[in-house]
């Protein structure tokens, strides 16, 4: 199964100047020494740097998502501060990430909001990188699989609602377990308890509908170049998203070439 090592860039880097020389960086290890086989690369910018980030990866390996994108119009509208799903997907982005839980704490993003953000994705063609995982207090009372299951029925309720959208879902969704006590902060889950966790993911999946066995799920939080070979190592870990460890080319890439190595196993 094909790898997927998922750079989210998050509010970095400050310029357009870092975000060129972190781009040079990443294309000339792609295009010269960096043995990525079986591993696909997919860099989220700031919206403000989406454009030129997709132009300039135009003709490489490398994918461009966007962080988030509109919930109240996958088009056009007066919604002063927004970005549709048809305007990132013009500016050259062919994924987004959605339900980060940044986003969830930052601008309460709740499961109606989620629901609108990925009918809108997906009905403009956009690929779904969605994030789920559970805070501390939730990991300590035990209740990660409760919160996920909630969490997941953002999906079930979009089947529902539109079916439509089943076509080509498996393509289009990737789900990223990203437990929010492990975001920036070096602790990191047992490689075994994120294995459980995503066999658990995989099996909800799939118990929504046949067409969704099997899913891409990465983990994301604090995954670095030290310990991405014991995650990659796990059948059941497809791949990271990365935050910090995103913003140096050389972190980056040592996390994708861990995942390849597994992939040719
Ligand atoms: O939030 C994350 C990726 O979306 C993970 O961030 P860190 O890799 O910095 O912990």
């Amino acid at each position: 199964m094909q790898a997927w090592v998922i750079g989210n860039w998050k509010q970095n880097p400050a310029t357009s100047h870092d975000v060129k020389a972190l781009l040079d960086d990443l294309l000339t290890a792609v295009s010269t020494k960096a043995q990525l086989d079986g591993c696909q690369l997919m860099v989220a910018p700031s919206l403000i740097h989406l454009t030129a980030v997709s132009e300039r990866i135009k003709g490489s390996s490398i994918l461009s998502a966007a962080q988030d994108i509109s919930a109240h119009s996958a088009s056009i509208g007066a919604y002063t501060g927004d970005c549709s799903a048809q305007q990132i997907a013009d500016a050259g982005a062919t994924w987004t990430i959605l339900g980060h839980s940044e986003r969830r704490q930052y601008h309460q993003e709740s499961h109606d909001c989620l629901l609108q953000k990925m009918t809108h994705a997906l009905t403009q063609n956009l690929g779904v990188i969605f994030c789920i995982g559970e805070t501390q207090a939730q990991y300590d009372a035990k209740q990660t699989l409760a919160v996920i299951d909630a969490q997941l029925s953002v999906i079930t309720d979009l089947l529902t609602q539109q079916p439509e959208l089943m076509a080509g879902l498996s393509e289009r969704l990737i789900v990223a377990y990203e437990p929010v006590w492990a975001i920036g902060t070096g602790k990191v889950p047992t490689v075994a308890e994120v294995s459980a966790t995503h066999q658990h993911i995989k099996q909800t999946l799939a118990s929504f509908n046949t067409a969704l066995e099997n899913m891409t799920v990465l983990y994301g939080g604090s995954v670095n170049a030290d310990n991405a070979d014991s995650f990659a190592a796990d059948s059941m870990i497809d791949g990271a998203l990365v935050g910090g460890a995103s913003l140096k080319a050389e972190s980056f890439l040592a996390i994708a070439q861990a995942f390849s190595r597994a992939t040719a196993q």
